[in-house]
């Protein structure tokens, strides 16, 4: 996929493409007849394309246009990025189906971790002002603290208070947003390095560490919430 200025792609470097079912359902045929009542034809959107094989030799475009490697280090944070957007979208399934209310926040999240993903496609060495602020990350820090509070809320609620390392458990919810909160993890260890190298903001490193905080707390919540048993780590015998 491109990241040429005016593509879908400009803002969310990270991931593909509406689907071609997704851009077919939302781009009206130019065969099909108009409603008759219809004094003009309004045109139809033009359609993007989810390839343009420019991939296909193994390397893609940061947000600057610059090509690397598929497996630059960019890419991997990015990678990570996505995966981990992946997951909390399985997660937030779970959440509805449990009833827990936490939905909303994880959606909150991944609309964060696409901004993030943003200003990690935009090596903060290069010299675009424009791209640079458009892909700044949480300049004031807000979304960390709250996560922050987040996190002081779901604790408030009665959680009960951890006396062992658990076993990443509690039902499906949980379960789920504990691997989120694994991935969140990779995540940030794809990152910092880019942070060390002053290519990425420091804000996404700490709202990343933040976030897996936050995972876990949720993951204990949703356990509760459901009144599923969390496994407790019991060590074993060995023979
Ligand atoms: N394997 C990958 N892992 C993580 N990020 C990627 C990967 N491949 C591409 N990207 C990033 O995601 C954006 C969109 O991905 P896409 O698959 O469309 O790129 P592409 O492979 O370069 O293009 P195309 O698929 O059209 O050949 C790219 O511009 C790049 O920033």
């Amino acid at each position: 996929m491109s990241t040429l200025p005016g593509t879908i792609v400009e803002s969310v470097p990270q991931l593909p493409k509406p689907s071609p079912s997704s851009s077919q359902t939302a781009t009206p045929s130019t065969t099909e007849p108009g409603p008759k009542t219809a004094s003009k034809a309004i045109p139809a959107p033009k359609r993007i394309s989810i390839y343009t094989r420019t991939g296909d030799k193994g390397t893609s475009a940061l947000f600057t246009g610059e090509r690397r490697d598929k497996d630059d280090v960019v890419f991997e944070a990015l990678g990570a990025t996505d995966e981990l957007s992946s997951t909390l979208g399985l997660a937030r399934e779970f959440c509805v189906d449990a009833g827990n209310g936490l939905e909303s926040k994880l959606e909150t999240i991944q609309c964060l971790l696409q901004d993030a993903g943003s200003n990690i496609a935009t090596p903060r060495t290069c010299n675009s002002d424009p791209h640079l602020s458009r892909t700044a990350f949480d300049t004031t820090g807000q979304h960390t603290a709250a996560l922050e509070h987040w996190i002081d809320a779901l604790e408030d609620q009665g959680l009960p208070p951890l006396r062992n390392f658990i076993l990443p458990s509690g039902g499906k919810a949980a379960s789920t947003l504990h691997l989120a909160r694994s991935i969140c993890r990779r995540t940030e260890r794809r990152v910092v390095p880019l942070i060390h190298a002053g290519e990425v903001d420091p804000e996404v490193g700490k709202y990343l560490n933040r976030l897996s905080d936050f995972l876990f707390t949720a993951a204990r919540y949703a356990a509760f919430k459901e009144g599923k048993p969390e496994q407790v780590y019991k060590r074993l015998k060995h023979s």
